[in-house]
């Protein structure tokens, strides 16, 4: 058996073309959504993610705007431009690429960004609305892992309800979020997170229906974990130079001989990174439909 390909970057330009219809509409009625991107050092890795998140702005439609402080920025410097955006009316909505230098305390910046302008959805209030919130729908934004997830697999035709979903992985931008979405009513699936401290990894792994792995560890997930007819998602990154070319290459969680086992894969890269790009769109095109329908 080879395992069907969850093909994020079909998924992803689906998703921008339906995008680029509701923006179009938007700017008819003078309204032009804006997202802010905030780089903080010269990481090689968040530069790329940040000039796609640019690229793709251009692509449907909405406006975008940079910002770029040294590494060496202070955490005051950095609420600084948190507020400017707060209040930018050109901005609806942003976000500050993660990892941040060391210094910088992560939980502090992400609780300064307006939680009407918290694209990503990892503010405190918008994580508190989406466990709190579990029966109606929600009106506020998502974290773009965990959507990207969702939506991959949903435009498969493939459905989340009843399944056991083991993930891997207890980070705030994927493990964590990714399990109050999936156990709502609409997705109805049954959800372990494992992490470091987990016993027998291996033995949960052969019981579920889905894993999403997100631990950054390369080929954590091999065939003989997968039950066959399983869906697995490649979501952690790791970086290394590869040693024939001399050029940077990543690597999943998941050993590409899963593609024997499973029944749905997800490539990485193509997969979920693209996923959780157009997420981030969706994101703030929602923003801006609701302020200006919602008043
Ligand atoms: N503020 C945030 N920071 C970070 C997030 C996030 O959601 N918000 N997630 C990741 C980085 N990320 C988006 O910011 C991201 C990661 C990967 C991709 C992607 O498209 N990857 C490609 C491969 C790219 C490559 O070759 O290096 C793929 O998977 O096909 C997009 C966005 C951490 N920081």
């Amino acid at each position: 058996m080879t395992a069907q390909l969850l093909d994020g970057i079909a998924a992803a330009a689906q998703i921008k073309g339906e995008l680029a219809v509701r923006v179009a509409a938007l700017r008819e009625r003078g309204i032009v959504p804006g997202l802010a991107t905030v780089l903080v050092g010269d990481d090689p890795g968040s530069r790329w993610y940040v000039a796609g998140k640019h690229r793709d702005c251009a692509e449907v439609g909405i406006a975008s705007i940079r910002r770029e402080l040294p590494a060496t920025v202070t955490q005051d410097a950095l609420d600084t431009v948190i507020d400017e955006l707060n209040q930018d009316p050109a901005c609806t909505g942003f976000i500050v690429q993660l990892p941040l230098p060391a210094h910088i305390d992560t939980d502090r910046v992400l609780e300064r960004i307006d939680p009407a302008k918290d694209a990503d959805g990892l503010h405190p209030t918008n994580l508190g609305r989406l466990v709190l919130n579990a029966t109606t729908p929600i009106r506020s934004p998502l974290p773009c892992t965990p959507r990207g997830v969702i939506e991959l697999v949903e435009r498969n035709g493939l459905s989340w309800a009843g399944k056991h979903v083991v993930v891997i992985g207890r980070g705030v931008t994927v493990g964590r979020p990714i399990g109050p979405l999936l156990t709502r009513r609409e997705h109805n699936a049954t959800v372990t997170l494992t992490h470091t401290g987990t016993q027998d990894l291996p033995a949960l792994l052969r019981e579920a229906d889905v894993i999403v792995a997100a631990a950054g560890s390369p080929g954590i997930v091999r065939p003989e974990h997968v039950r066959p007819g399983a869906i697995v998602l490649d979501v952690g990154v790791s970086r290394h130079t590869d040693p024939g070319t001399g050029k940077s290459r990543i690597a999943g969680d998941v050993d590409p001989a899963v593609a024997q086992t499973a029944a749905w894969l997800s490539p990485n890269p193509g997969g979920v990174g693209p996923m959780t790009r157009a997420l981030l769109l969706q994101n703030v095109v929602e923003m801006a439909e609701r302020t200006t329908h919602h008043p």
